[in-house]
């Protein structure tokens, strides 16, 4: 008999509880398969960005740029939660929020209402943290992972929501995560940081913007003119 440990045969894979409800439904493995999660989403950049002594882009003041996703993280996400299609309106009563008020209302769908909060918490901690870490030296969470109950995909569309007037979010950081492409996908589009007068419009698909959300980083999503523009935005810390 020959036995060989070189060769890869294959892996096991946990598929107890495999959530078959939506399209793309490996999005939601990345607890009990989390090296397959890993090889489907994980930007293959990130391990370099989040080592101790690697460049960290700032194309704004105090606002880092990171790879963490892949494209076909970008693009299965689009596609599943526009399969799902519970967009909001866009409007102030927003009867998902406690209080059922929205300040700064947005065409979006939470997490929640997907059923990947959890997921999107444990993304927050195995992969924000510790870029978190890294530019917000010594802000830790108060000793914890990082909290967030606004978790939400954005959709930004010339004849529905086209832009975003400025703001400030409800959170100690944000993190805003490009999900497609300007130029191809979308004409216009981005975030302006209304302080510095700097803009961030051509965005990477799976990147991460990290602004800290209070005070200092008022911002606005600028008019998407053409197509449609997709971004995730998690509040950290609120
Ligand atoms: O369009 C953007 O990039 C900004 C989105 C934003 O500020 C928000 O959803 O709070
Ligand atoms: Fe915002």
């Amino acid at each position: 008999m020959h036995v060989s440990n070189r060769v890869e045969f294959g892996h096991l894979i946990d598929n107890e509880e495999f959530n078959l409800v939506p399209l793309n439904p490996e999005l939601w493995e990345i607890e009990k398969n989390r090296w397959d999660w890993e090889r489907r989403y994980l930007n293959p950049g990130y391990l370099e960005v989040v080592e101790a002594n690697s460049t960290v882009e700032m194309p704004c003041p105090d606002v880092y740029w990171f790879p963490v996703f892949t494209e076909r993280f970008s693009q299965e996400m689009i596609t599943t939660f526009e399969d799902f299609g519970k967009w909001s309106d866009g409007t102030h009563d927003d009867g998902r929020l406690e209080g059922g008020y929205e300040s700064v209302p947005t065409v979006d769908i939470h997490m929640k209402q997907m059923g990947m909060e959890a997921e999107w918490l444990e993304i927050l901690r195995s992969y924000i943290q510790p870029l978190q870490l890294k530019v917000f030296q010594g802000y830790n969470n108060e000793v914890g992972p990082p909290r967030a109950i606004m978790n939400f995909m954005v959709r930004y569309k010339p004849d529905e929501q086209p832009f975003l007037r400025p703001h400030h979010d409800t959170s100690t950081y944000t993190i805003n995560v490009a999900l497609n492409r300007p130029g191809d996908d979308y004409q216009g589009g981005g975030c302006r940081f209304v302080r510095y007068n700097c803009s961030v419009t051509d965005s990477r698909v799976g990147w991460v913007l990290m602004h800290p959300g209070r005070l200092t980083h008022l911002h606005e999503g600028l008019p998407t003119t053409h197509g449609t523009r997709y971004i995730i935005v998690s509040f950290v810390d609120p």
